[in-house]
């Protein structure tokens, strides 16, 4: 059962209640307390709460030195000018470099907690192969790398900066309450021809504004969550189509797809401006209502204490520190009505991570509903009563026995589409649909090379090393390899680091795999299509490397060409429904299937 929802800012609610603060809490929760950095975290954060505290301090003292100084002003005590002006300079320096520090000292930690967050979802991610199996079960999740690349580093700043101005709200309203109240014990209310005097009507009064504002902004601004939310996925859909392009850059080109191109650049990017434009409309009205609000808060505590300081009771330092203290008491209790608009993009930050954990919790209970293939350790390839499934119904193999010594050579054949590649998925581990048991070598001893070879950024060294390689390997072995390939054209730019998948064609990009074989050699290598795109003469003297270099390595190769048939001594051949025939490369095929007719 998934602990987030998988679908948060879209389908439920986008209101700050207990099940949102709860996932939050959730996500926030480890790296405070079960991650081994949490020391150094709490130490950061009881320095932000000591620079926060010191800030309300001066902030206090400030309120009180305007009371000094408007009273020195008014009875023309010029003597007091410059001890004044004097003070007031020390508590501002103490208060910038505090106020400098504190905003330094979250920063910091925001850098770190979003290193430490980056690093556990990308973990989740990449475990158990995660990323591959949510495109599996294609329940589209939008943008997960827009979620580990900005959504992180933007849930990181919101929370700690939302919970230090609640902080220093918290404390500012500690500080000032108890001074407003005693200040509004001089300020009376006329009401009904005569005067009134009510406990801590200023506290009141700012109550009750901030209530009224609270109030209003969440009306206005609710739907700013949702348009948060759109705004960051939009913004993503639109960056992905542009990265797809330059990674296709040459499909496109060849094809003259630019007009295709643009019209689908122009249609997403419609979307992010008329979604924009709608948040900048929504952002419009709430201003309008916030500036009111904040502007009003301004003149009234002029409005209530004029009286008495027109009629001469108070003094006119008396009326500035009732506003300041006011202005300090109600901007507290007025916190979230003031943040509200960050308080709305850290909803649909944190909806945004919420969905995409919910997502990955979805996908590892899936992947332990649906596999039941049992992977047991061993030396030798054993597969033993497989069967394997397509996520919409339909069987690849059924039973399937297959045991496949070190040196032995298996051609696995069928028509196109009938579950060739599959069946190595399967027993690489990634396919998830299907029962049986699996044994093979791990620990780098196993290597797979698909159709289309992966070339991971990085420098021609890197590739060849990729995945198991040792990263002490000689340059000689890998200059030796890269000319038993065929490529001595590539041995100068070994270090150099270019978009070799660009660069390179599918069959240099074969043969730069094929050398990962001859550096890394592996016990049992699969190859699927992995020299398909090579002219006959190539592909046969890539496979007699492999007899000359690596007679013990196990060959299990998927591919069409009757070129291949020699090579191999073993076939397994799909027939479609789950049946199959495993044999020697010119035996009889004999149908092992219970549905074999
Ligand atoms: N991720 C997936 N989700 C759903 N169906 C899939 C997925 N991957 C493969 N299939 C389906 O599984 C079936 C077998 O695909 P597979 O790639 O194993 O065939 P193949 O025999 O290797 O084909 P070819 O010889 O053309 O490469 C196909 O019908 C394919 O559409």
């Amino acid at each position: 059962m998934s602990q987030y929802s998988a679908d948060a800012g879209l389908g439920s609610r986008q209101r700050f209640d207990r099940r949102f603060f709860a996932d939050v809490w959730r996500l926030a929760k480890p790296y405070f307390r079960e991650s081994e950095e949490r020391w150094s975290a709490i130490g950061l954060l009881v320095l932000i709460v000591v620079a926060t505290v010191g800030g309300v301090y001066i902030n206090l003292r400030i309120t009180n030195w305007y009371n000094t100084f408007y009273n020195a002003l008014q009875t023309y005590q010029a003597d007091k000018f410059w001890p004044l002006m004097g003070e007031f300079s020390i508590l501002a320096i103490i208060g910038i470099a505090l106020s400098v520090y504190q905003t330094y000292l979250t920063q910091f930690l925001d850098l770190r907690w979003r290193r430490w967050l980056t690093g556990t979802f990308l973990t989740r991610y990449l475990n158990a192969r995660t990323y591959y199996h949510m495109e599996v079960f294609k329940r589209g999740q939008d943008n997960p790398d827009q979620r580990i690349a900005d959504d992180l580093s933007s849930f990181a700043q919101y929370t700690s900066n939302l919970v230090s101005g609640l902080l220093s709200a918290i404390l500012n309203l500690t500080a000032f309450i108890g001074l407003l109240w005693v200040l509004s014990a001089k300020v009376v209310v006329p009401w009904g021809g005569a005067e009134h005097h009510i406990p801590g009507f200023l506290v009141w009064a700012a109550l009750i504004y901030a209530v009224a504002w609270t109030w209003v902004a969440a009306v206005i601004g609710n739907p700013l969550i949702r348009l948060n939310y759109h705004q960051q996925r939009l913004q993503a859909d639109f960056r992905f189509s542009l990265v797809r392009l330059r990674e296709n850059s040459e499909g496109v080109a060849l094809y003259g797809g630019e007009a295709k191109e643009r019209a689908q650049f122009d249609h997403r990017f419609d979307h992010v401006f008329g979604n924009y434009r709608r948040l900048l409309l929504m952002q419009k009205r709430f201003n309008w209502f916030t500036t009111y609000f904040s502007q009003f808060a301004i003149l009234l505590p002029y409005l209530v204490a004029a009286s008495a300081y027109f009629a001469k009771a108070v003094p006119l330092g008396f009326l500035m520190q009732i506003s300041s203290a006011f202005g300090n008491v109600q901007s507290s209790f007025a916190y979230f009505a003031t943040s509200y608009d960050s308080f709305a993009q850290w909803h649909a930050v944190s909806d945004r991570l919420r969905g995409f954990l919910g997502y990955i919790e979805e996908v590892e209970a899936m992947q332990r509903k649906e596999s039941h293939v049992e992977r047991r350790a061993g030396d030798v390839l054993d597969v033993q009563k497989l069967t394997l499934r397509l996520p919409a119904g339909g069987t690849i193999v059924e039973n399937l026995d297959l045991h496949v010594e070190p040196g032995e050579r298996l051609l696995v054949t069928g028509r196109s589409g009938i579950g060739k590649s599959t069946l190595l998925r399967a027993i690489a581990g990634i396919w998830p649909f299907g029962e049986g048991s699996i044994a093979l070598p791990d620990g780098g001893r196993s290597l797979f090379l698909p159709q289309k070879p992966y070339l991971p950024l990085g420098s021609l060294r890197d590739a060849l090393l990729y995945p198991n390689g040792s990263v002490k390997t000689s340059d000689d072995a890998l200059v030796s390899a890269l000319e038993r390939v065929g490529l001595p054209g590539l041995v100068p730019y070994l270090g150099d680091l270019q978009p070799w998948a660009h660069m390179l064609s599918l069959g240099e990009q074969q043969r730069v795999a094929f050398a990962r074989i001859l550096l890394q050699q592996p016990t049992y290598v699969f190859l699927d299509e992995a020299t398909s795109a090579l002219d006959e003469p190539t592909e046969l003297a890539l496979y007699r490397l492999l007899d000359e270099f690596l007679p013990r390595t196990a060959v299990v190769s998927v591919g069409h060409r009757s070129t291949l048939f020699a090579f191999h001594s073993r076939r397994l051949q799909l027939l479609g429904e789950g049946r199959w025939t495993d044999g020697a490369m010119d035996a009889e095929p004999e149908s092992k299937s219970q549905y074999a007719t």
